[in-house]
């Protein structure tokens, strides 16, 4: 039988006296890459903060690797949205890197998981290049690089093609795979990019009129579904024995 990496029963979050999300159950495998969802605010990052143990919710199970969830667990690592301004560090990621070191690893450990984790983003060239001159997209590579550091069981990515140029993209989806895949990484990703991932993710969480709903990537990625939780005309097409989305802004909005 495979095993759940997050199990979670009766799930609700809110802030304040807003009602976010809520759902009955959630059941996420060993290995899934998982793609996260919903129409701007309606609470993906919000979600992610829930696994990490840094958003307040209701639950009756919220288990995460075995465990019940907790705040610092060294098994799942994290690359938040990118923001505007993310750096102002005149440290490079290399020297950055360093300074997380956790006691418990030795210098010599911890050097070689950060030149394989840059060399796993293809970023030796910028990974000496003080952070606050990178671009966006090398900003990107980089935090994904040290989200890598802790060689983690479970990732989570807060929209992580933000700012990369298509090839960018394509070459982080591939890495994202390969995480998944040959490492074994279970994988949840928010994302309002779909083209890239509609044919990889193997899992859908919908968050969507304050229900969050999961599903097998093929029964929710489908036009009608997208569309609803878009509020405009999607469709999915396949060209090439690949899916592909298209949107129709034109048409009537859905309401
Ligand atoms: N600290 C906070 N205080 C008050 N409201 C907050 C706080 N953090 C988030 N929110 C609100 O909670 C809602 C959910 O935010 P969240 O960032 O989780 O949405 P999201 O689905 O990730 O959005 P997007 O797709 O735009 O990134 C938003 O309306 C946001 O304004």
């Amino acid at each position: 039988m495979t095993k759940l990496i997050i199990s979670a029963a009766d799930l609700s979050v809110s802030l304040g006296s807003r009602l976010l999300f809520e759902c009955d159950e959630l059941a996420i495998e060993e290995g899934a890459f998982v793609g996260l969802l919903g129409g701007n605010g309606v609470g993906k990052t919000t979600f992610l903060r829930t696994l990490l143990g840094l958003q307040k919710a209701q639950y009756t199970t919220l288990n995460i690797l075995d465990a019940p969830c907790k705040r610092g667990s060294s098994s799942i690592s994290y690359l938040p949205q990118l923001k505007a301004q993310s750096s102002r560090l005149a440290l490079c990621a290399q020297s950055l890197f360093q300074t997380w070191r956790p006691r418990s690893i030795s210098a010599k450990e911890w050097q070689r998981r950060i030149d394989n984790a840059i060399d796993q983003v293809n970023a030796q060239k910028i990974a000496s290049q003080p952070m606050d001159t990178l671009s966006g997209g090398e900003y990107q590579r980089l935090m994904l690089a040290q989200a890598l550091l802790n060689e983690p069981k479970l990732l989570l990515l807060d929209e992580p093609l933000v700012g990369l140029d298509p090839s960018r993209q394509y070459q982080l989806v591939e890495l994202i795979l390969h995480l998944q895949q040959h490492l074994g990484m279970t994988i949840i990703c928010s994302t309002h990019e779909l083209n890239p991932f509609i044919n990889h993710f193997t899992e859908v969480l919908l968050i969507h009129e304050q229900k969050l709903r999961q599903g097998k990537a093929t029964e929710l990625l489908t036009s009608q579904t997208l569309s609803e939780l878009y509020h405009c005309h999607l469709d999915v097409v396949v060209h090439h024995g690949r899916q592909h989305l298209i949107a129709h802004p034109d048409s009537d909005l859905y309401v």
